[in-house]
């Protein structure tokens, strides 16, 4: 059963770094070196909301599954907030629109020098 924690714990916290992120609590001491954005971003947020910064980097779907090995608890359910995830999956799916929506206009192009072909050659021969 995961620990349940106020904001006022979280920041109270002395010995070591824990953030919130989605309303999830995360004890990054052990992760501080390792952290691809280096610890200063880490040690900033410590024992308050990251969730803003950690969206605003737009973290992959592999730093997502690694931070679930940092979970330690829960935020109290009346302290929670929402804020959207805009990851990998929002990217994706935005430039999934647009690849399509492009890749329909490179079609006409071809479609309309084809007709041209056939209508010259009906035209001359
Ligand atoms: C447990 C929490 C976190 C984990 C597991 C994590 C993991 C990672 C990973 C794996 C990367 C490499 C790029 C990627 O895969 O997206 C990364 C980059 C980065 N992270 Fe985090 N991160 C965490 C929290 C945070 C927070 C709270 C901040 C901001 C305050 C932050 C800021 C950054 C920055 C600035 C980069 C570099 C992006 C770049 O060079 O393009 N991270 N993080």
């Amino acid at each position: 059963m995961a620990k349940t924690l106020t904001r006022a714990e979280i920041k109270n916290k002395k010995d070591g770094s824990w953030i919130i992120i989605h309303n999830s609590v995360y004890d990054v001491t052990e992760f501080l070196n390792e952290h691809p954005g280096g610890e200063e971003v880490l040690i900033d947020q410590a024992g308050g909301e990251a969730t803003e910064n950690f969206e605003d980097v737009g973290h992959s779907t592999d730093a997502r599954e690694l931070m679930k090995k940092y979970k330690i608890g829960e935020l109290v359910a009346s302290e929670h907030t929402h804020i959207d995830q805009k990851g990998e999956d929002w990217l994706s799916n935005t430039s999934d629109k647009d690849t399509s929506a492009s890749s329909q206009k490179m079609l006409i192009i071809p479609i309309i020098i084809a007709l041209l072909a056939i209508f010259l050659y009906y035209y001359y021969f």
